[in-house]
């Protein structure tokens, strides 16, 4: 079943108006694209899936639905063969309040379970269910390229050091705000947040004093690796670098990605000897030959035809 609705930018697949028209588009979607109720997805260019966080009258804050409609989408993205790479932005004034505080007393705070040991198992589920939510970004061999405006905040943050490529608007901030409401981070930026900037002290104070973090700030540290004035820009600016990753070959782009996440949680000798494992399937590619010769041919990547994957 395919249940991404083609965007209004695109008749199809392959009609592709200028960025700014995508642009335009991508900035005031219509509304959650059915059966999500929280998530726009559309397809502003060829190749480029663009995922929007779609509640904004309430901050884009994380709902029940929220946490599996995420799952289910980018499932359907990672077997897409079309998509080559995703651009994930929000709605509305902010990208994330975060998790939705009027939903989680139901899961979280009245958790079903006859003694402790039941209870307690129900909420490793919920836990583990919820942390799927993000690692389905990472385990998505497309690259996504997250766009951040005003507030990112407590699960936001989770979500965003899950993405490959990081940018916001100079009116950005961060925030790990779980101390705040009562508990430790349980769904990725403790794993995550210390391997995306460089600073463990920096890491050790945002999350244990939930200060907020601004853009230039974020973008010193690492956390970002681009700030735009603001949220138009930032969603060209995001666009084009999803214009680059899609005109490559799927082989090398998904290839890479998934090599540089392996190789960021092992060391430099297993991660070699995964990379060749990998590369003497993927070295027997066509693309290969596709891609040496539009260079000798001073040529753009973007010129060639790939085979989808
Ligand atoms: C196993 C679980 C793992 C996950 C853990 C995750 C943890 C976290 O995410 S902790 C962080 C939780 N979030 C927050 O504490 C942020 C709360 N919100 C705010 O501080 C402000 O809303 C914000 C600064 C983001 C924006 O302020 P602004 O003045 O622009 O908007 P508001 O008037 O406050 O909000 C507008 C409506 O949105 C509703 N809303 C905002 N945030 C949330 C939220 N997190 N949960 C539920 N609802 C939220 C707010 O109530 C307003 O609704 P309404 O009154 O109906 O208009």
């Amino acid at each position: 079943m395919n249940f991404f609705r083609r965007s209004a930018v695109l008749g199809s697949r392959g009609l592709c108006f200028s960025t700014l028209n995508a642009v335009r588009a991508m900035s005031s979607s219509g509304g959650p694209t059915p059966p999500f109720t929280t998530l726009s997805v559309t397809h502003p260019a060829n190749h480029i899936t663009h995922v929007e966080l779609h509640r904004p009258e309430k901050k884009n804050a994380m709902n029940k639905a929220y946490w599996s409609e995420m799952v289910d989408c980018f499932n359907q993205i990672a077997e897409d063969s079309e998509c080559r790479v995703v651009v994930f932005s929000g709605a509305g004034k902010i990208f994330t309040a975060g998790i939705d505080l009027m939903d989680i007393a139901g899961d979280l705070l009245q958790p079903k379970g006859d003694d402790p040991a039941r209870i307690a198992w129900y909420l490793r589920g919920i836990i583990c269910k919820y942390q799927k939510t993000f690692s389905v970004i990472e385990k998505c061999p497309k690259p996504v390229v997250v766009a951040v405006h005003g507030a990112c905040v407590g699960a936001g943050v989770d979500l965003i050091t899950a993405c490959d490529i990081r940018l916001c608007t100079q009116d950005a901030w961060f925030q790990v705000k779980e101390v705040d409401v009562g508990l430790a981070a349980d769904v990725g930026t403790l794993q995550r947040l210390p391997k995306a900037i460089g600073s463990r002290s920096l890491v050790n104070e945002l999350a244990l004093t939930s200060r907020k973090m601004y853009s230039d700030e974020a973008k010193s540290c690492g956390l970002v690796s681009r700030v735009f004035p603001d949220k138009d820009s930032m969603i060209a600016g995001a666009l084009e670098i999803a214009g680059e990753i899609s005109g490559r070959s799927p082989v090398a782009v998904q290839g890479t990605k998934i090599n540089l996440l392996y190789s960021r949680d092992h060391s430099v000798t297993e991660g070699l000897d995964y990379m060749a494992t990998w590369n003497m399937s993927m070295l027997q590619t066509q693309d290969i030959m596709k891609s040496a010769q539009a260079v000798l041919e001073k040529k753009s990547p973007k010129d060639v035809i790939f085979s989808k994957l």
